[in-house]
């Protein structure tokens, strides 16, 4: 089974590219740009992963975006997710990336974008690997300052796809950003928004109701209203849970209490993304591995999960059919 799940072709639909900085690279591009950090070595920047909850992760994860500084080091950041995706068998990818991280330190956006669209115009050349940009507003920061930050993705439009919100989830509820998701749905965007992830329910029925979304990242409070549930199923809204993140960030206590299983046996539309896999212990392939060894699931179960994951996709509908189709041609292989 386990050789089935690295072999299946997968799309990843929650990845903050953010989130796939290796303490590797990490500690070169700090010697290369001059950029102090806390840590001297590989070792100290992984005794560091060690997470209370949401808020502790992203103090550290801010702090270690800071050594992004050139269009370059974007491009080799996204360059070394791209060479995972080709290990993990993703062939579709969409990846969150938040300006306001850069455009606070005086990066901007146009040079954050260049890097990774350009590494991405690459691994479709070089490996046929397809993906979408998607522009992730910080929720701990002002609707005002948002709207900059959507009026640039308006500016650069072509090569993005959609907006989300992630960041600091208590406290700042979707309700928050109502006028800013009314302007990006107006332009056109297609719209995403992390709810539910540590928040309760509310916050996943406004992410609904009030922004519109069209898929709940994360979503796995959603358990705690049989109404949501519901309506969830039968609105097939996607969810992109990410198993490894939830239980690094303390969400359940260990992977046999995650509720992926459930939320999936009453019908909801899960799928399955690594979230920030730099920093919780495990690219694409290991979420699956580790919610398949801990819950029992079938083979059935895995097909879903996978197959949700290119009809949840923003692509074309010839695109996830031939998608499918290569699923369907692995599985034969393999009976
Ligand atoms: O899981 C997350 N939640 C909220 N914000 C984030 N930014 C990166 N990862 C996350
Ligand atoms: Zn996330």
């Amino acid at each position: 089974m386990i050789e089935l799940i690295k072999s299946l072709p997968k799309a990843e639909l929650h990845l903050h590219i953010e989130g796939t900085l290796e303490p590797k690279l990490m500690l070169e591009l700090a010697q290369r740009n001059s950029v102090e950090i806390p840590y001297t070595n590989i070792e100290d920047i992984q005794k560091a992963y060690e997470f209370t909850n949401l808020q502790s992760f992203l103090d550290i994860y801010y702090a270690g975006a800071s050594v992004l500084l050139k269009e370059e080091d974007f491009y080799s950041l996204t360059w070394e997710y791209i060479l995972k995706c080709v290990d993990n068998n993703i062939i579709h990818t969409e990846i969150f990336f938040d300006p306001q991280t850069h455009t606070k330190r005086g990066v901007s956006f146009y040079t954050a974008l260049t890097g990774i669209k350009e590494a991405l115009n690459d691994a479709k050349k070089e490996f046929g690997i397809t993906s979408n940009i998607i522009v992730c507003f910080l929720r701990h920061l002002d609707q005002e300052e948002c709207f900059k930050t959507l009026d640039e993705a308006i500016e650069y439009k072509r090569d993005i796809i959609g907006v989300g919100l992630d960041s600091s989830e208590l406290g700042n509820p979707p309700s928050k950003f109502k006028e800013l998701f009314n302007k990006a749905r107006k332009e056109g965007f297609k719209i995403v928004a992390h709810a539910g992830e540590e928040a309760d329910v509310s916050y996943i029925q406004e992410a609904l109701d009030i922004l519109k979304v069209q898929r709940v990242d994360h979503g796995v409070q959603a358990m705690h209203s049989k109404a949501l549930m519901q309506r969830l199923k039968e609105e097939q809204i996607p969810l992109t849970v990410c198993p490894n993140s939830n239980i690094e960030l303390k969400v359940f206590e260990n992977y046999k209490k995650h509720n992926i299983k459930e939320l999936l046996d009453f019908g909801l539309n899960v799928t399955v993304n690594s979230d920030d896999p730099a920093y919780f212990k495990g690219y694409l392939n290991q979420n699956y591995i580790n919610i398949y060894e801990n819950l029992k699931l079938s083979k059935e179960d895995i097909v879903k999960l996978v197959k949700n994951s290119f009809n949840s996709a923003f692509i074309d509908k010839a695109l996830k059919k031939e998608y499918l189709y290569r699923v369907d041609e692995v599985l034969k292989s393999f009976e």
